[in-house]
């Protein structure tokens, strides 16, 4: 997993109007979740709608490598014959996480606080990004940790013989350091004890209250104080995985800004510390309505319609909104192109972490489009050029990174000139599926054809 294959050129043209209805996929950090926490149940958990893309089938495999029985039962439709809580075998080879950040580092925390030793390693992109943010609080609950210089992968674990529970203020807004610090907890005697400033996506303490572990959460002045007793006997569960609101982003902008289009996207995952983006598009004056608004499976879903907007103005994204849109910044910077105005996102300096360095792809990107973007250590601002104002014409480069490869395809639906990618492999790894399905929204996409 951790080599990609060929490149695969991706151009992206003018089409005709979007319609109709978007099915995306599975939502990634619920998948993984369910994936990780199944394994760790004493019993066999049933989940319906995971996502079958890459990094995800890399936690899968990487659950069996520890020792579960899992298994495809048909499509989205998986078994997991957990472990139990400290059950975790050790595994006879390196785990491979590809291109998974959520993968690697969840995994590693779900493995550090058992006497087992495991070593991991990913594509070109997974093994430039920090890892020390989970090493480091690995380290309090007693797991060891060796990794190359600057704390990248490959890197080897060796966990706690006899762990220790930790309580611990997390320094930046991670959801997978969090994650990772719970999971670990979760085989530490007494409590844990993980503190935000800020609230980062809650699907780890959802699903943990969901397979009967103890867990309070409490909004403090310090921050939200989460609190894990370890050593619980996590019952399994029956898990219908909602679809992504991060992959809906991409068929949600590109009816935004192709001129006639009305677009459906059903039974979307709204959980609040996902949905910055949708708030985000409406105070920018998108059409863009929640219908049929419930509860499954313990997170809020509605269906998303979203249709031409032809009016929408920049805006000061408000900092404190990064973490419920943290994803979604480089296809708002695509949207943010086609408003009249200047658009602000600020205080979104982890995208420099992700995949690639975000804030510079999408730049250079929209640059290369005619498009002008300021840019800063935490900071872009997109100028906007109004609706059919993008000149496009140009190639992105997508460094190893399905978010970038899919916000220029949606780039060159509404550009005047179709709009490239060097290589658009790494949608696969969130979102399989996706050319056939904006296909048939009425896009024209087309592979090597530059
Ligand atoms: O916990 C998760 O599932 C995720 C957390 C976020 O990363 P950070 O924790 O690094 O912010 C996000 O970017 C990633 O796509 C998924
Ligand atoms: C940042 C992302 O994922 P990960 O950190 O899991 O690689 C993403 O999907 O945009």
């Amino acid at each position: 997993m951790s080599g990609h294959g060929d490149p695969i050129p991706m151009t992206s043209r003018k089409a005709g109007p979007l319609t109709g209805e978007a099915r995306v996929p599975g939502d990634k950090s619920i998948s993984h979740r369910a994936l990780i926490l199944g394994a760790l149940a004493v019993g066999e958990t049933r989940i319906t709608g995971l996502l079958e893309g890459e990094d995800v089938l890399g936690t899968a495999a990487a659950m069996r490598a520890f020792g579960a029985d899992v298994a495809r039962l048909g499509e989205g439709e998986w078994r997991v014959h957990g472990v139990g809580v400290g059950g975790f075998a050790e595994p006879e080879d390196v785990i491979d996480c590809g291109n998974a950040g959520t993968g690697v580092r969840l995994i590693m925390g779900a493995m550090a606080t058992s006497p087992i030793t495991a070593t991991f390693t990913g594509d070109a992109s997974l093994r430039a990004r920090p890892m020390a943010r989970i090493t480091d609080p690995l380290a309090l609950f007693g797991a060891q940790a060796v990794g190359r210089a600057g704390g990248r992968l490959p890197m080897t674990i060796v966990g706690a013989a006899e762990p220790v529970p930790v309580r611990y203020v997390t320094p930046v807004p991670s959801a997978q350091v969090k994650s990772a610090v719970l999971l670990a907890g979760l085989n530490a005697p007494g409590q844990t004890v993980v503190i935000e400033k800020e609230a980062t996506r809650d699907h780890t303490e959802r699903m943990l209250a969901g397979f009967g572990a103890e867990i309070g959460v409490e909004e403090t002045a310090e921050g939200r104080v989460i609190t894990l007793t370890g050593q619980p006997e996590l019952m399994p569960l029956s898990i219908a995985v909602p679809r992504d609101p991060s992959s809906a982003a991409f068929p949600v902008c590109a009816a935004l800004i192709v001129e006639g289009s009305d677009v459906l996207v059903p039974n979307i995952g709204l959980n609040p510390t996902r949905a910055g983006l949708f708030e985000t598009l409406r105070e920018m004056g998108a059409d863009l309505t929640y219908e049929n608004p419930r509860e499954e499976g313990g997170e809020p879903v509605a269906d998303l319609r979203a249709r031409y907007s032809p009016n929408m103005k920049g805006i000061r994204v408000p900092p404190e909104r990064a973490a419920s849109m943290i994803d979604e910044y480089p296809v708002l910077s695509v949207v943010a192109a086609f408003a009249e105005g200047k658009t602000e996102m600020v205080g979104v300096k982890e995208l420099r972490v992700k995949e690639s360095d975000r804030i510079d792809a999408m730049a250079r990107g929209l640059e290369a489009n005619g498009v002008t973007v300021e840019e800063g250590p935490d900071f872009m601002v997109v100028q906007g050029m109004g609706p059919g104002g993008v000149p496009g014409g140009g190639t992105a480069a997508a460094r190893l990174d399905h978010r970038i490869a899919m916000s220029f395809m949606v780039l060159g639906m509404a550009a005047q000139k179709a709009v490239s990618v060097d290589d658009g492999s790494p949608i696969a790894t969130s979102f399989p599926g996706f050319e056939p399905l904006m296909a048939g929204l009425g896009a024209r996409i087309e592979r090597a054809n530059r």
